[in-house]
């Protein structure tokens, strides 16, 4: 039978195939689609962390000319370090090795004492009677040795010192000892609240024995408040002093400084503290100048300074040297001149003015000697360490005083006494007359009116003296002129100043009070506070190698000037109180001690070539 195939039903399966073919590609094409959305969410993808790698690789880039750049700097300041470790190491192992013999000399001899004592103690174990004299002695002997020893070893330690205070000098260090008084009655206050007695000693003096490194001493600061927190502080200085210590025990170390100024050096020693801490008695001594006169151990620095110059002076050929005194007190920011005897006013005291000098000096012009031809001024000659002390007792009453909450016979302004010691040879005589010359031409030319009105301006002025407060109060203004001062021009340098002289300054600064100061004597413990923290300003400065010194802040730091940043030796005596009630004062103190310390100032010059000791 034919096989009969309907024609519909040919084209219904081929319509069927078709259809079935063109659903296979519509899934293909979804699939295709599919693909193609995941490709472009892939691409998406990869582009953005493309882009994430570029600016991760920017970053990159610049981190490391970050690190580079960091690392350049610390190589340089490492290299700056290095020279200086260097620079450290050598002096140090220079000194060590000095010490370091000085130790094995020692410690040999120990021995040998050790060696001498045992021995003798074994000769005792087994001696008889007749022996006795024998051993007594040997005895003997030993107890020479060991003074001897000791001696040995007190000198030792001064040579240490005497290292110390070398290398202090070469690096251009500014000195700073320390002292710590005794309790004193006014130190006497109980806290009902927290149960202690705020006389409490809380800084003690440690003074090193015997090391093998630098010769170490510190003021401890110890205290336990209740409820406060626990202060535990060290501070290094180059000599401290215990309330046990003399007036000669601290001159001792004074001493030396006072050699430097014959051997044509400037010198300053200058006490700073809080009021009550024992500046005055440091630097004058305790009894006032209208009591009994001071028996010599109960003397201060300026006192016994005086007496240790005219004894360096007596061991060089007499009539070389001449001695000038000048005392000046800054009271709230003027400078007074007690020693001027211009005698136009009755009034003790003339108001003078400060000028920095074309050298870069600061001086105060009425109180600079004429060589030649010596005016009627407030610098007077002296030849004598007594007549030195009488000039200075009989004018320091005139000094400010008024009680404080501390303590009565408080001193409200800072003290300046001045030796100057000039040299007499024939070459400096010849030189003084040459200079004196030129000053007379220069009094004759026009110039001179380019200089001279500011010093004119400084016309005696009277002084407001403490009694007086009051006036002082009415025209504060006029009290605070240093800031903007413009200074004097110089009459060129050199033509008032005698030809080689050097100069001591002897400082004892008013003190600063911190709390509970009211009315007329607040503005003179302002006036006080505030010339204490321009020099603390000063010598952050000067501690900081900044290129601009703010010496004129105030007249202090200006009188002070060649001083503190000159090229003089000088020499902080720093002085505290050991109570627990003044312990925010002490810190304050001994910190201003720390910075000082940290000043490198220039090396000190010679000023006097002429001047020299035996
Ligand atoms: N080391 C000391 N030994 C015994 N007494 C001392 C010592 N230091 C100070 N004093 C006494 O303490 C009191 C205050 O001392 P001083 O007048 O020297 O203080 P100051 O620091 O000069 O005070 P201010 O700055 O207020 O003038 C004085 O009576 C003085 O005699």
């Amino acid at each position: 039978m034919p096989l009969f195939i309907n024609q519909d039903q040919i084209f219904a399966h081929q319509v069927h195939l078709l259809e079935h073919k063109l659903r296979s590609k519509d899934e293909r094409i979804l699939e295709l689609e599919t693909e193609k959305a995941i490709l472009h969410l892939r691409l998406a993808e990869c582009l953005g962390r493309l882009r994430r790698g570029h600016e991760e690789e920017a970053m990159a880039q610049k981190l490391l000319q970050q690190q580079r750049k960091t690392q350049n700097i610390t190589q340089s300041a490492l290299g700056k370090l290095l020279a200086e470790v260097q620079n450290l190491k050598q002096d140090l192992s220079e000194i060590f090795a000095v010490y370091a013999n000085g130790v094995a000399d020692l410690e040999g001899q120990s021995k040998q004492i050790l060696e001498k004592v045992d021995k003798a103690r074994s000769t005792l174990n087994g001696c008889h009677g007749d022996d006795l004299q024998s051993l007594q002695f040997h005895v003997a002997a030993l107890k020479r040795d060991l003074e001897e020893e000791k001696e040995r070893c007190r000198a030792e330690k001064q040579r240490r010192r005497e290292i110390h205070n070398t290398l202090v000098e070469l690096r251009g260090n500014i000195r700073v000892h320390c002292r710590v008084r005794p309790v004193l009655p006014f130190d006497q206050i109980h806290s009902s609240t927290l149960g202690i007695t705020s006389s409490d000693e809380v800084i003690n003096a440690v003074s090193d024995t015997f090391s093998l490194t630098f010769i170490k001493d510190t003021m401890l600061v110890k205290c336990i408040k209740n409820g406060n927190p626990i202060i535990n502080k060290v501070f290094e200085f180059e000599r401290v002093h215990g309330p046990e210590d003399s007036q000669n025990a601290v001159f001792e170390e004074v001493k030396p400084l006072l050699t430097s100024l014959l051997d044509g050096y400037n010198v300053c020693i200058m006490a700073y503290g809080q009021t009550g801490s024992g500046k005055t008695h440091t630097m004058m001594g305790s009894q006032g100048p209208s009591r009994a006169p001071q028996m010599d151990e109960q003397q201060g620095i300026i006192p016994k300074a005086a007496v240790e110059l005219f004894r360096l002076i007596s061991e060089t050929p007499s009539e070389s040297h001449v001695v000038e005194v000048s005392v000046v007190e800054v009271y709230n920011n003027e400078v007074f001149d007690l020693l001027s005897r211009d005698g136009e006013s009755s009034t003790p005291g003339q108001c003078r003015d400060v000028i920095t000098t074309a050298s870069g000096t600061s001086e105060v012009p009425s109180l600079t000697y004429e060589w030649v031809e010596p005016k009627s001024g407030s610098v007077v000659r002296v030849k004598s360490a007594p007549e030195v002390m009488q000039l200075i007792r009989g004018v320091v009453k005139l000094r400010a005083r008024c009680p404080t909450l501390v303590h009565t016979h408080s001193s409200r302004s800072h003290l300046v006494v001045t030796l100057t010691l000039s040299s007499k040879s024939p070459h400096a005589l010849a030189l003084a007359r040459r200079l004196q010359s030129a000053k007379r031409e220069l009094q004759h030319c026009p110039q001179r009116e380019f200089w001279s009105p500011r010093c004119r301006r400084a016309n005696p002025t009277t002084r407001h003296t403490s009694t007086d407060r009051s006036a002082a109060l009415a025209s504060p203004s006029s009290l605070c002129s240093s800031p903007g001062h413009s200074p004097c021009p110089s009459p060129r340098p050199g033509v008032s100043q005698a030809p080689n002289r050097t100069r001591l300054q002897l400082v004892d600064l008013a003190g600063s009070e911190c709390v509970g100061v009211t009315g007329t004597a607040l503005w003179e413990t302002s006036c006080i506070n505030r010339s204490l923290s321009a020099l603390s300003d000063v010598l952050g400065a000067l501690a900081e190698q900044r290129p601009h010194v703010p010496y004129r802040n105030s007249k202090l730091t200006h009188l002070l000037q060649d001083a503190i940043g000159g090229d003089a030796k000088l020499l902080v005596m720093l002085c505290v109180s050991p109570a627990q009630r003044f312990i925010t004062e002490s810190l304050q103190s001994l910190s201003f001690g720390a910075r000082a310390r940290q000043v490198q100032k220039r090396v000190p010059q010679r000023k006097n070539n002429n001047l020299k000791t035996k």
